[in-house]
């Protein structure tokens, strides 16, 4: 596993050069073909990043009219956090990793990575940063070893403080260290992005859909890696559409939609805002008809077949009132199931409010 540095990195050689853009293969574009190297240890900010104010407008261009892509966007990602970014398609999620990673020029306002502004050394901001892309873009041609050691010589990670083979180890290419990246399987591929993300041991990890299209064990398997990075103190950010593994993974969540942030709260905080739940009955005897009075009081509904659901509000009705309602009914209980909000609901209530 990564030995790693996360809170005091230093992936910057002493001696000041110039190096090739380190994101050059990663499928990300490129704003510079050359950056600037600057020495010096990062220190360990509050927060791993800052975002205030921020805004993006992409300008008209071949008869497109221009489009507000981020507008107004704060938001606030503790250090060793996990962090989701959920959002529909076009939110604004990439526009917002691009911008951190110094890979798209924001219109107006601030961000802070790793307590560096990007406007003052978006080169020491890119360094505290590993993106993981969502494009599969390898060079086929190259073996995940030589991938990892052309991405640690790019960042200037110095011979005798490479790990490439035990981060191969840790996302599970050992074996595969020396095969060509074509012949890699997809979930493999997607692994290798993720040790290659981490070749200069950033103490941020941004993950842009990382798990789209890997199968559910090689999922697993790329999520405890993550889980193990985390607890050993890198800061995850997350986009991902499987709200299931924002709500099992994450401690912090925030929806974007429209270029604005639609909420943002720890995940268990969100989870608690629809404030409501439904309490699912099976009958023996079939559903009465009318339902009794009592039932129907606290909201029971007919669902077809033999079942009722009541759906309530923790906040207003308290589960016993409706076991009660149910006693009192005197039907022939066969089965009782409750059903919590989940993330999904959330998700759509907030993103069709705005829309
Ligand atoms: N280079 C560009 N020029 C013009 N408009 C752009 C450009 N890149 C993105 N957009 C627009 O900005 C908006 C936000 O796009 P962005 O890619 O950031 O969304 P997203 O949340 O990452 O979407 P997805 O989940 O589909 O990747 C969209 O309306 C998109 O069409």
């Amino acid at each position: 596993m990564l030995g790693g540095r996360p809170n005091g990195i230093r992936i910057i050689p002493a001696r000041p050069r110039r190096i090739p853009d380190p994101n050059a293969g990663s499928g990300l574009s490129s704003l510079h073909a050359e950056v600037p190297v600057t020495p010096a240890p990062l220190p360990v900010p509050a927060n791993a990043i800052e975002i205030e104010n921020l805004t993006k407008v992409y300008k008209a261009r071949n008869g497109q009219p221009a489009k507000t892509a981020l507008d107004g966007v704060s938001l606030t990602i503790p250090r060793g956090g996990f962090f989701a970014l959920l959002g529909p398609n076009g939110a604004g999620k990439s526009t917002l990793i691009n911008i951190m990673a110094g890979l798209v020029m924001k219109t107006s306002g601030t961000v802070r990575v790793w307590g560096t502004d990007i406007d003052r050394d978006d080169r020491q901001a890119r360094a505290a940063i590993g993106i993981v892309p969502q494009e599969l873009n390898l060079d086929p041609f190259f073996t995940p070893r030589e991938l990892l050691e052309v991405q640690a010589g790019l960042y200037g990670v110095p011979r005798r403080e490479r790990r490439t083979l035990e981060i191969l180890d840790a996302v599970g290419l050992a074996d595969k260290a020396d095969a060509y990246a074509r012949t890699l399987s997809g979930g493999m591929r997607r692994r290798l992005l993720v040790a290659k993300a981490m070749v200069h041991q950033p103490p941020i990890l941004v993950l842009d859909e990382p798990t789209a299209g890997v199968d559910i064990e090689l999922r697993q398997q790329l999520w405890r890696y993550v889980k193990e990075l985390n607890a050993r103190g890198t800061t995850i950010l997350l986009t991902t559409h499987y709200l299931e593994e924002a709500e099992t993974l994450c401690d912090q969540t925030a929806i974007i939609n429209n270029g604005t942030v639609a909420a943002c709260d720890s995940t268990r905080n969100l989870l608690r805002r629809l404030d409501s739940k439904a309490v699912i009955v099976t009958l023996g005897g079939g559903v009465p008809d009318p339902l009794p009075a009592g039932l129907a009081a606290v909201g029971a509904c007919a669902r077809g077949g033999d079942q009722i659901v009541i759906r309530y509000q923790p906040s207003v009705t308290s589960i016993g009132t409706i076991l009660e309602a149910l006693h009192t009914a005197d039907l022939d209980i066969r089965d009782l199931v409750t059903e919590e909000t989940d993330l999904e609901d959330i998700f759509l209530q907030l993103t069709r409010k705005a829309a």
